[in-house]
């Protein structure tokens, strides 16, 4: 029976090679006038091209985005484009970089636009994320939804292939989550769908040459849907696990989802047949889980927790951690398979339910 709620994100966005050129067209269609532009101290080339597209509407450069976003950062951050006389922000980045942007919104109401670099996905989701004392507290606000997203996949060809495919993985698991989610529905499932369905195809085309304009269109649109269900429905096992073992192991965190996925949802295949069978024919295979390891395999990213440096007497602990507090999940989240599917994706062998 159909049955859903759902709820649509205000969203304006700008998709296609040298989109960036619009960065100015887009301040002035937030209805701001002068934009600080944020970027990682590995991004200034790509934040002095934007704030030179801006001209008389860029503020600055702040190049203090961190992975997490210490609370000082943000802090830091907004004075900044107080001082400045900023009223808009330009996030150019990956979700580190937007995450500074959310933070600066979610006290400042400061809009944002942003300028996706990786495909991970923080640009179209209300989800904020601040570290203080060294703990991670995330939430939702509308107030930190970007304003505009420009998507130019020009500024991705930067982005190393190997952060490029994990990042890649990162994006499907939100699409993966999102065709179980409790609250899904079936636009998001379409969409979710169709993001799997292009970053399948696009990050095989991305190893076999990184430069290719086409693997690199398909992967940032892939990106954008995957995104998009990320803002719009909730998540479940998959991204409890991997947010329990980033931050309690501080892995990185797009290789920690490429390598926990296929684990995961082989754990959630008999409670969502359907999903799975989406998940199959997204990627051309006869079994989801099966197909995404065989496709990680494919891409020659990370396959084991073991080589992210994590060492096996650990996976109890982790395993205590995720089953504390945990999220909504279509299976019933048990010790015991749940320790099995932490094994599994430490060793790096194959997915089983
Ligand atoms: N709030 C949300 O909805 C979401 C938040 N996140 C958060 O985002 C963070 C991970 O974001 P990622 O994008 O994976 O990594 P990231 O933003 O930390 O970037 C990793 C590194 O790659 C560099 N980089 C990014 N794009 C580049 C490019 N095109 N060329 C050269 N270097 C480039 C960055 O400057 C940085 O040094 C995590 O903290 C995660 O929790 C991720 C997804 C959704
Ligand atoms: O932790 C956050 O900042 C919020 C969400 C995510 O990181 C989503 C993900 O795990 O990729």
């Amino acid at each position: 029976m159909i049955n859903f709620t759902y709820t649509a994100l205000p969203s304006r966005v700008v998709f296609g090679a040298g989109k960036l050129a619009s960065v100015a067209e887009e301040v002035r269609a937030i209805g701001a006038s002068r934009a600080l532009v944020l970027c990682t101290p590995q991004q200034t080339k790509q934040a002095e091209q934007v704030a030179a597209l801006l001209g008389d509407c860029s503020a600055g450069i702040h190049d203090g985005a961190e992975m997490h976003v210490p609370i000082e950062s943000a802090r830091k951050a907004r004075e900044i484009a107080r001082a400045l006389g900023a009223d808009c922000a330009v996030a150019v980045g990956g979700g580190s970089t937007i995450g500074l942007g959310k933070a600066i919104a979610l006290d400042s109401g400061l809009p944002i636009i942003a300028v996706p670099t990786t495909y991970a996905g923080s640009e179209m989701t209300p989800v904020y994320g601040i570290t203080e004392n060294g703990i991670k507290t995330t939430g939702k606000d509308e107030r930190v939804v970007p304003k505009s997203v420009i998507y130019d996949p020009e500024l991705t060809y930067s982005l190393p292939l190997g952060m490029s495919l994990v990042s890649g993985m990162n994006a499907i698991a939100h699409a993966a989550e999102g065709l179980y989610a409790k609250d899904g529905n079936p636009v998001m499932s379409l969409i979710a769908e169709e993001g799997i369905r292009a970053l399948a195809a696009g990050l095989p085309a991305l190893r076999a040459g990184a430069q290719d304009a086409e693997a690199r269109a398909q992967c940032l649109y892939g990106a954008w849907l995957c995104s998009s269900v990320l803002g719009h429905v909730g998540m479940a096992l998959h991204h409890k696990l991997c947010h329990t073992l980033g931050g309690s192991f501080n892995l990185p965190h797009a290789e920690t989802h490429s390598i926990v996925l296929p684990h995961s949802l082989a754990y959630n295949s008999p409670a969502a047949p359907d999903a799975m069978a989406r998940i199959a024919r997204a990627i051309g295979a006869k079994d989801g889980p099966k197909g995404l390891h065989a496709l990680a395999q494919q891409l020659g990213v990370p396959m084991a927790l073991r080589d992210l440096g994590v060492v096996e007497s650990d996976l109890d602990r982790a395993c205590d951690i995720a089953l504390s507090n945990p999220y909504w999940n279509p299976r019933p989240i048990e010790a015991m398979p749940l320790r099995a599917v932490l094994q599994r994706a430490w060793e790096g062998s194959a997915p089983q339910p």
